[in-house]
Parts: C-alpha cells; sequence; structure tokens
C-alpha cells in the first residue's frame, strides 16, 4: 500500500503574505519597522523558531528577545493564518484526484500543528488528509526525517512519496529514503538542480502522471 505525503509552505500553499502579516504586526508591536514580503518569504521553511531568528538578524535586534518576540508572533499568526494564503493553481484539483483514488495523503510541515490545522480546514481539506505532522509534532523538525517517517508511519503504509518545494525537504526526503517529488513554484533557497529529486513539476496539473510513474518504480 502506498501514500502521498506533502509539505505544506511554498508547496499547496504560498502562505508568505500572512507569515509576513505576522511578522510585521510583531514588529510593530514592539516599535520597530516592518521588513518587505520577500524578504519574509525567504525565512520560511525550518521552522517558526527559525524564522524568527532571521527576522531577528535582518533588523539587527538582540537574540535575547527571540522567546518573547516568537510569542508575540504565534498569538498574531495563529489567530489570523489563512486569510492572505492562497493555494497554488490546480492544487485543490489534484489533492481532490489523489483523494478519490483513495490513496492515503498526509502532511509533514514544520509550521506547527495548530495553524496547520487552521489553514487545511480553511481550504476544506482537513478531509483529505489522515496524517498531519507539524513542526512541534515531534521531537525533530525537518531535514530530520523523523517527522516525515512519523507521517509515513500514521498513514499506516509502508511506501510513500515525499512532495515539497525545498533543500529541507529534499534533504529530509534523502535522509528518510524516499522518493521526493520537487515543485519548482515554491521556496527554495538553492539551485532547483542541486536538490536530490525524484521528479520535478512546475504545475500541479502535472503531478498525477508523475506520481503514477514513481509509483510504478517502487512497486
Ligand atoms: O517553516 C515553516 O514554518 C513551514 O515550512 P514548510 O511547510 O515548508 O515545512
Amino acid at each position: 500500500m502506498s501514500g502521498l505525503i506533502f509539505d505544506l509552505d511554498g508547496t499547496l500553499i504560498d502562505s508568505a503574505p500572512d507569515v509576513h502579516a505576522a511578522v510585521n504586526k510583531t514588529l510593530e508591536e514592539i516599535g520597530t519597522g516592518g521588513l518587505p514580503l520577500e524578504q519574509v518569504r525567504g525565512f520560511i521553511g525550518n521552522g517558526v523558531g527559525v524564522l524568527m531568528e532571521r527576522v531577528i538578524a535582518a533588523k539587527g535586534l538582540s537574540q535575547d528577545a527571540h522567546a518573547s518576540l516568537l510569542s508575540i508572533f504565534r498569538r498574531h499568526y495563529d489567530a489570523d493564518p489563512a486569510t492572505l494564503t492562497t493555494l497554488y493553481p490546480n492544487v485543490a484539483e489534484t489533492v481532490a484526484h489523489f483523494h478519490a483514488m483513495g490513496l492515503p495523503l498526509g502532511i509533514c510541515t514544520n509550521k506547527p500543528e495548530a495553524p496547520t490545522r487552521t489553514i487545511l480546514e480553511s481550504f476544506g481539506f482537513l478531509g483529505a488528509f489522515d496524517s498531519i505532522v507539524g513542526g512541534d509534532s515531534t521531537s525533530a523538525r525537518k531535514p530530520d526525517p523523523v517527522p516525515l517517517l512519523t507521517a509515513r508511519d500514521r498513514l499506516g503504509v509502508t511506501d510513500v512519496i515525499y512532495i515539497g518545494d525545498s533543500e529541507v525537504d529534499a534533504e529530509c526526503a534523502q535522509r528518510a529514503g524516499l522518493p521526493f517529488a520537487l515543485f519548482s513554484g515554491g521556496y527554495h533557497r538553492q539551485p532547483l538542480d542541486e536538490l536530490p529529486q525524484s521528479a520535478r513539476f512546475d504545475d500541479f496539473a502535472e503531478l498525477p502522471a508523475i506520481i503514477a510513474r514513481l509509483l510504478a518504480e517502487t512497486a
């Protein structure tokens, strides 16, 4: 039995506008000017703790403020994580396609589990995903393989393909020993050709054919 596990930010959703809004509300609350959207987009992918370290470094603030800034950020973000967030083109149709096929589907993201669930619910996706692992759901975060292997175990399948957008996801899949399909339209920082990958796609409409090929190879 095989399943699919998806990364969230930069893969299924463009979450950067809501993350950016919460970062700038946090900075405003401490009387500091905001950061541009594109800079904050580049800070996403290693979880909210690292995001806040990058914000603090970008603003030249003291890392001593990390815990309090992270808690202000979580208050703003968790209250409103989906208003400005959008699905990438053809994501809804493609997830519905895999769900209708009866493929077990999971999420493995470094975003904390609570806002992950709020976002999935707001897009009507909660019922489609049987296993949701966030950055605070296990003892480790990607690129450590533990969250991805936990998501696989919770799906109750032996074979999974991981679908993600970044060097964090590519390394995680490699360390977990799982096939990896790379979405080129997300938040990667390294050149795409340098990332370990089993397949690459630019549009979710291409994914069903890629998954059919990878599943046939793993069978
Ligand atoms: O860094 C985050 O908070 C989430 O990023 P991810 O969904 O790409 O794992």
